[in-house]
């Protein structure tokens, strides 16, 4: 793993952190983190950088007309300043919208951008704009992926587990109607543009659910954000939200560095997530992303504490960390249905699955166990979490 400070750029560059172990430098506005996948690219964490994202672009010598992909709570708000924005930088900009939620990411609407595209003549040399949360840049991502057998694309996430999370790594996909992400592929975007002043509009339950991803990153070897979060839990208002932001983005990049293609450590970013599917599949994906995935970490940690040698004190703190972010830890849904939706996670493989498990203070260990022995331990956690 590369862990390096890379020179600032010409831009009022404050902080720039790349993949590595340290934690990008606190109370700084601007950052860049370069996910040095094949090829490499910068998270550019920045307050106000919807305005100048065209400049940005022609900086990366993107080239032809952009496709704005949002929906229909973002783009109201945002599509008309990213429209300005690329048009200052003499770009002619098309603007597709979806209905907002998770119901979009569906095989249908995924035909409807790609029909959207055709009729409109993008070709190979234009760019796609995820203009949304994370349903709208995995949607966007998968279009990329594959109208044209492939066309760049950019990810300016809203929402902030967007921001911390699907915006980064490449994971892209739409779910079909036995799970979630079924029908995907990994493509890496050309860049990605955050902007936290566009987090003062994201309803607070939204809020709420990316923290579950937040909180996921604590237990994936990060002592300084596990501190952070523990000491003052993440509001809208926190004066070390883009600290956060950062700190969550570098975690991922690092990862998904050493893995692009989820063959091993990147199944670590997948803590929470074997129940969590299930659980929002369970739900007709009325329960947002994020909490699903606090009750699948949860669950897990129990496992971790009466399994695999979490301590008590541990996954009690763990428990207070997620309920200190309003996120739920206990589900009514019945085992057998999420046993069973477990049996499409992407890391099952014959009868055996590899499940995330927090194992000590802010660590996590993949596990392979049998689906038997998951149901097993599983009747006791749900009945004790
Ligand atoms: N690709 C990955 O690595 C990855 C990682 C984590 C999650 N995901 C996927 O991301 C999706 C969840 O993402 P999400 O929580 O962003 O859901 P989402 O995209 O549905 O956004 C949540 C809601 O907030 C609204 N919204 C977003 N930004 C806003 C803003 N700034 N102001 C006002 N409203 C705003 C959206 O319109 C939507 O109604 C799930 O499909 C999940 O599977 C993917
Ligand atoms: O980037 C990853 O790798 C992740 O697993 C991140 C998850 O937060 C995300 O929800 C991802 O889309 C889940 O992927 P899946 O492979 O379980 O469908
Ligand atoms: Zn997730």
């Amino acid at each position: 793993m590369k862990s390096s400070l890379h020179h600032p750029t010409n831009e009022s560059v404050t902080a720039t952190h790349t993949v590595g172990t340290e934690a990008p430098a606190l109370h700084s506005d601007t950052r860049r983190i370069v996910v040095h996948t094949e090829p490499a690219y910068t998270v550019h964490i920045e307050h106000g950088l919807l305005a100048t994202v065209g400049h940005h672009m022609r900086a990366l010598a993107v080239t032809g007309h952009p496709v704005i992909i949002t929906d229909t709570h973002v783009g109201p708000l945002y599509a008309d300043s990213l429209v300005s924005s690329l048009q200052a930088a003499d770009y002619e900009p098309l603007v597709y919208t979806l209905p907002a939620g998770e119901e979009s990411k569906s095989p249908e609407q995924l035909l409807h951008i790609l029909n959207f595209l055709a009729d409109h003549c993008i070709t190979r040399r234009d760019v796609l704009i995820a203009l949304g949360g994370g349903v709208v840049g995995d949607i966007t991502g998968f279009a990329a992926a594959t109208y044209m057998r492939g066309i760049a694309y950019v990810q300016i996430p809203t929402s902030l587990l967007a921001m911390v999370d699907s915006s980064v790594g490449g994971k892209t996909a739409v779910n079909l109607p036995a799970g979630k992400n079924l029908w995907g592929a990994f493509k890496q975007p050309r860049a990605v543009f955050c902007d936290p002043d566009v987090l003062h509009t994201l309803p607070r339950e939204e809020f709420i659910g990316g923290c579950g991803e937040v909180v996921k990153y604590t237990f994936l070897d990060n002592p300084a954000l596990l501190g952070l979060l523990t000491k003052e839990p993440l509001t809208p208002q926190s004066s070390h939200l883009t600290d956060v932001i950062a700190q969550c983005v570098a975690a991922k990049a690092r990862i998904v560095a050493a893995d692009e293609t989820e063959q091993g450590q990147r199944q670590l970013l997948n803590l929470g997530h074997t129940l969590a599917h299930g659980l929002e599949k369970y739900s007709h994906y009325t329960m947002p992303h994020g909490y699903a995935v606090a009750i699948g970490i949860a669950l897990m940690a129990h496992l971790g504490f009466t399994h695999y040698g979490l301590p008590a004190e541990e996954y009690r703190q763990l428990i207070e960390l997620l309920r200190a972010h309003h996120l739920p830890v206990t589900t009514e849904v019945p085992l057998d249905y999420l046993l069973e939706a477990a049996r499409h996670d992407k890391k099952s493989h014959g009868l055996d699955v590899t499940i995330i498990v927090p194992t000590s203070h802010g660590h996590s260990e993949r596990i392979t166990v049998p689906h038997a022995t998951l149901a097993e331990q599983l009747t006791a956690s749900l009945s004790n979490v």
